[in-house]
């Protein structure tokens, strides 16, 4: 089986921005959500992506966006995709695809089955499903707590459309995540850094590391 592709997430400073692109990581996220402690101004988004270039996938995470912040982001970020991590309904996903002409990642939250097979809505609005733990209804942020669900979940899963794994992902359990799910591809934020919002250079390539082992 090919290695997962992998997705850094929250990335907001040079120094690990060069980690994730030394570990040759698929993607780099950019969170665009103004509560997280990840999140990244335009001009700081920008600096980063010219950085970045074009040999790394670059994602902009959002939570129910508007139009105007999503202009501004794609633009200073120059964002090759949509993470969607709000409520955003088919049509939304399939709307913005449409007027931004990227592809959208559409989170689906998880804590069941039935949560799991709601991705199928989405078949003919996103172009990637990104499963992620579902965070309890007073949490501070929609994602990027460090929460996991159960992968067994996703055992066997056929799925119309590419997908991920998101949620409490770290280099001691991202192999046992992908040998549950299969998952073509991985996304963490929380598990690799030292503190909310500070990223760990030793981190992001121990993760890298642990999903090609
Ligand atoms: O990271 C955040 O602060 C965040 C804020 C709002 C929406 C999503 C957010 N993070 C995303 O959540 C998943 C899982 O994160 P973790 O690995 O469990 O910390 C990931 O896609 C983050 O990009």
């Amino acid at each position: 089986m090919a290695n997962a592709r992998i997705k850094i997430c929250g990335i907001s400073t040079p120094d690990t921005l060069d980690a994730v692109l030394a570990a040759r990581a698929e993607y780099v996220g950019f969170n665009f959500f103004p509560p997280s402690p990840r999140h990244v101004d335009m001009a700081a988004a920008a600096a980063l992506a010219a950085r970045a270039g074009s040999t790394i996938g670059k994602v902009g995470v959002f939570v129910d966006p508007d139009d105007s912040l999503l202009r501004e982001a794609v633009a200073a970020g120059r964002l090759d995709a949509i993470q969607l991590h709000g409520e955003e309904a088919p049509e939304r996903c399939a709307a913005l695809r449409s007027r931004f002409g990227l592809p959208v990642w559409k989170v689906i939250p998880v804590s069941n089955a039935a949560d799991v097979a709601r991705a199928d809505a989405y078949r003919a609005a996103a172009d990637l499903i990104l499963f992620d733990a579902k965070t309890p209804k007073d949490a501070t942020l929609p994602g990027g707590l460090g929460l996991r669900f159960d992968w067994s979940l996703l055992a066997g899963l056929r799925m119309a459309l590419p997908w991920g794994l998101a949620g409490g992902l770290s280099a001691a359990n991202v192999r046992d995540a992908i040998e549950a799910t299969g998952a073509p591809l991985v996304d963490t934020s929380s598990g690799v850094e030292s503190a909310p919002g500070i990223k760990d250079s030793d981190k992001i390539a121990g993760f890298c590391a642990a999903v090609r082992a």
